[in-house]
């Protein structure tokens, strides 16, 4: 029996499995993730390249491509109704209600969402319209009101622009907006800031916390940095070749890592005020040695152990379970105590 989901619970992963099977290979993108994502809060998934952290969010989306397939575990979400549903067992019928009305996600890449031939009030008007019995003049003018919201400047003469017409930035705030339309009660976020410059990142940063605040929704926020979980997210959990090291409210995972693999990310983060010292001085960046190994071609122990600077024989033996480690915190590290 499946435990029940407590009441400030949005999202529940439990044991999510993600397999693409071919003929040939079997990978594991996702090999028995779980965690929980609660009410209004945000919870950044972080980790390198190929960790498993887009799969992740595809297989909430029910957006998998083949050969990709759920292959095990169970994705509990609670709907405005609060009637809790296994997405895991969802079929594309059931995904296209629940779909931008009671979940969105937006991309790296506004281009993913938006369709270069329509102008983007059209686009956000027919977003809305999907969902909701309104005719073009309403659809129109909760478009923009929305634009308003995402604070693009001068909004009625944007309403007819063509996505090319506007920079990167203004179509994300686009992208945002159309995800939003229709208040979903979770927005996944994959990466959503990774292709803009600092300062443009940390507007939209901004943005989503300020919706986030105003619409009470739960964000999953897929990134590899560091620095962006730490601007954004209350809860974090770290991914490695498809299963989750650790996971410990922001706070806690900053003042203390409970996994190499969490450690070594922190250390390879830029930081100004660590990086060069008061005289000038440039200290050289940690970098982790070596890459994420391929998920066909993990090694039978942690999959971390090939570049870990404080393994020990029986890291090679078999996957350390995800144990409590400290208070609020969880991690597969048999050696976390000590570290
Ligand atoms: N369609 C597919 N067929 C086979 N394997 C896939 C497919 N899509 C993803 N994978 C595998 O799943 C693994 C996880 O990919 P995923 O995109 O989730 O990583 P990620 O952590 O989000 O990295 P990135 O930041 O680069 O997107 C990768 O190793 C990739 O090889």
């Amino acid at each position: 029996m499946t435990e029940p989901l407590a009441s400030d619970v949005i999202l529940s992963v439990r044991d999510l499995k993600t397999w693409f099977v071919t003929r040939r290979v079997t990978a594991k993108a996702v090999d028995g993730v779980t965690f929980d994502l609660k009410r209004g809060r945000t919870l950044a998934v972080v980790g390198e390249s190929g960790s498993g952290k887009s799969v992740t969010g595809l297989s909430i989306m029910g957006l998998l491509s083949r050969p990709g397939r759920i292959a095990g575990g169970s994705i509990l979400f609670r709907d405005r109704q609060e009637r809790v549903h296994d997405l895991a067992g969802f079929g594309q019928r059931q995904f296209r209600k629940l779909r931008g009305s009671e979940i969105a996600m937006i991309f790296q890449e506004p281009m993913t969402s938006l369709n270069p031939l329509f102008t983007v009030g059209d686009q956000i008007g027919e977003m809305i319209a999907l969902h909701e019995l309104v005719d073009h003049r309403e659809a129109r003018r909760r478009a923009l009101a929305m634009l308003k919201h995402v604070e693009i400047p001068d909004a009625e003469s944007r309403l007819d622009d063509y996505p090319h017409q506007m920079s990167g930035g203004m179509r994300q705030r686009v992208m945002i907006a159309m995800a939003l339309s229709c208040s979903p009660s979770l927005l996944i976020a994959d990466e959503p800031t990774t292709a803009l410059d600092v300062t443009i990142q940390a507007q939209i940063l901004d943005l989503l916390r300020r919706l986030q605040a105003e619409m009470g929704m739960s964000i999953l926020f897929i990134t590899h940095n560091l620095g962006v979980v730490a601007e954004i997210a209350h809860d974090v959990v770290v991914m490695y070749g498809g299963r989750v090291v650790e996971q410990a409210p922001v706070n806690d995972l900053f003042a203390h890592q409970r996994h190499p693999y969490t450690k070594g990310l922190l250390a390879s983060t830029p930081n100004a005020a660590r990086d060069i010292d008061a005289a000038g001085q440039r200290h050289a960046l940690h970098s982790i040695p070596g890459s994420v190994p391929p998920i066909t071609d993990l090694p039978p122990g942690c999959a971390f152990e090939p570049r870990c600077d404080f393994a020990i024989a029986p890291c090679r033996a078999a996957p350390p379970p995800l144990v409590p480690a400290g208070p609020h915190g969880a991690s597969r590290c048999i050696r976390s105590a000590e570290l």
